[in-house]
């Protein structure tokens, strides 16, 4: 994306990479994570303004070890190093960084102890996050302290002259409640930013690559009900109006109501063509008995893939599909230290397309974070209540309901999940956490109703807070909601006997089941 500037953010592998990104574009300033080793031509056509070193989990003086590119330590921008990043800075220009015995884990308290434009504006005293076990035990020439901890002689280390600056601490995780004035100081007071990037902004841009990619013939566009598919449809239909077709798939795996409320929704609003593909029962038949959850994935990316090509054919050969792919979707699949990863579970559009497929994708999304594309969403005018749902999983509740999927048991999740949503939006709690759905077991307890003795399913009811879907806690809805879902689901779908509230983290436990 060519933007008249922004902030380079060169990924060592942190898990605060895509952090660092988002703070920044929060604070105004558009960015990217581009892989340590990008070369000089892919960065300069970013127009940076000034480069972020991200963290790492190496240690600098290892064999092996991902280093700074030459262009960095030729280069006249500013550089701001994190955590790895600051002892990069340290490790090239002749400073000394070793092992400690004196780790830092979480939260500690730092001194201001000089004055420099990257700590205007913060108290001399202030809690940060650190994460590290390496430290500075030598400050490069040129270079001198600006802050301390007690742990670490360096927690914050600047050559003003140069414009390079290090911090030991994490500014982008929200543990570090001044690291939001720290970025704001780097991007402001040191590289001089403007501070033009609104999501909103980037609306025209797409909508002239999209006119660029697929300059004729008819193109599809995968909608699922959700926030980015929707946003995508819109751009896409600037774009290239009448050219532009949705599909939407009933798989039957979709939760109570949701097949004729998405079609309604979206013909009362948008005047672009849609086809509803019904296709449950090939669905269905395609699941039947499979109770592996990635064989399940995998059988619904295939299907998914096969009706768009089918439906493409349909229209005058369509050659283009649009998609809602995402910036943590696409980072997660190529930034290094990150494709060694080991594969927790095939999001269905991400990496499970086949090899064979013909349609060519375009993904206008790419750049954006949810909440950018959120905020493009309602300035596209999408209606709030699209804008803010919830994101429902592609393979829906398939993974949600563990062991084989039949009809009947499809019917019964559904109906208790129909429950829970709607005690939750009834307690104006929905936006109050980012995802809530129930789950059906393959459990089976005994329990006594009206004198009698039930053998029965067990239904899962699962609230997450998450900023990001990276990680999550379990939401702390009152006992009052936990009390009224649950009765009201033993007392009204049959078969059911017993509910259960998830209290998992994720980490360990993932959001969905499957
Ligand atoms: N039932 C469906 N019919 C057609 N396309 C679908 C369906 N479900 C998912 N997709 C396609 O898969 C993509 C990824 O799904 P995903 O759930 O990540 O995004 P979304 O549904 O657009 O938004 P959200 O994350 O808010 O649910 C969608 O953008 C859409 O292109
Ligand atoms: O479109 C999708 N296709 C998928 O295959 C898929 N699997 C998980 N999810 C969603 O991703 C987020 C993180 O989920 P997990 O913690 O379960 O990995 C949560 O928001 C999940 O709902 C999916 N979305
Ligand atoms: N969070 C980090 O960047 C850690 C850097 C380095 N691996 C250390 O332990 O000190
Ligand atoms: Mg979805």
């Amino acid at each position: 994306m060519t933007q008249n500037e922004a902030i380079v953010v060169l990924d060592y592998g942190s898990q605060y990479s895509q952090l660092i990104v988002r703070r920044v574009r929060e604070a105004g300033v558009y960015s990217e994570l581009v892989r340590f080793d990008a070369d000089e031509s892919t960065v300069a056509a970013l127009n940076p303004k000034g480069i972020i070193l991200s963290g790492g989990p190496n240690s600098v003086y290892a064999e092996g070890a991902p280093q700074l590119p030459a262009w960095v330590l030729a280069s006249n921008l500013p550089v701001l190093g994190i955590c790895y990043g600051l002892q990069l800075q340290a490790h090239h220009l002749g400073g000394k960084v070793e092992p400690s015995n004196d780790r830092e884990f979480g939260h500690a308290v730092i001194t201001i102890t000089a004055e420099s434009p990257l700590l205007a504006d913060i108290p001399t005293e202030h809690s940060v996050w650190m994460s590290h076990g390496d430290r500075l035990e030598t400050l490069p020439a040129g270079w001198h302290p600006i802050a301390v901890s007690p742990n670490s002689p360096y927690a914050a280390a600047a050559d003003e002259a140069r414009r390079w600056y290090g911090l030991q601490f994490h500014p982008e995780v929200v543990h570090s409640p001044y690291g939001k004035q720290v970025l704001h100081n780097f991007l402001y007071r040191i590289c001089k930013c403007a501070g033009s990037w609104q999501p909103s902004h980037f609306i025209q841009e797409a909508v002239e690559r999209i006119q660029q990619q697929a300059p004729s013939g008819q193109v599809i566009c995968a909608l699922s009900g959700g926030v980015d598919s929707a946003v995508a449809a819109l751009l896409a239909h600037q774009a290239i109006g009448e050219r532009l077709t949705c599909i939407f798939v009933d798989n039957g795996l979709l939760r109570r109501g949701e097949a004729e409320q998405v079609s309604r929704t979206f013909r009362d609003h948008f005047q672009i063509e849609l086809i509803t593909v019904d296709a449950a029962e090939e669905f269905l038949a395609a699941l039947a008995g499979v109770t592996d959850p990635e064989q399940k994935r995998k059988i619904i990316g295939e299907k998914f893939i096969r009706i768009f090509e089918r439906e493409a054919r349909n229209l005058d050969d369509a050659a283009y599909l649009v998609q809602g792919t995402l910036y943590p979707d696409v980072i997660e699949s190529t930034a290094p230290d990150r494709n060694v990863a080991v594969k927790i579970k095939t999001h269905h559009n991400v990496g499970g397309l086949p090899d064979d497929m013909k349609l060519k994708v375009i993904e206008p999304l790419r750049m954006l974070f949810k909440d950018e594309v959120r905020a493009a969403g309602l300035a596209l005018g999408l209606p709030e209540d699209w804008v803010w749902r919830h994101p429902f999983p592609g393979p829906g509740l398939a993974v949600r309901l563990l062991g084989a999927i039949s009809f009947d048991r499809l019917e019964t999740l559904r109906h208790a999940d129909a429950i829970f949503l709607e005690e939750l939006r009834a307690a104006g709690l929905y936006r109050a956490t980012q995802q809530a759905f129930a789950v059906l077991l393959p459990v089976q307890s005994v329990g006594v109703m009206g004198d009698y003795r039930t053998y029965a399913d067990t239904i899962a009811i699962r609230a997450v807070s998450t900023e990001d879907f990276m990680t999550a806690d379990w939401a702390r809805l009152p006992y009052e909601l936990l009390a009224k879902v649950s009765s009201r689901i033993v007392n009204e779908v049959t078969g059911v006997n017993r509910v259960v509230y998830d209290i998992s983290s994720k980490p360990p436990a993932t959001i969905e089941w499957e």
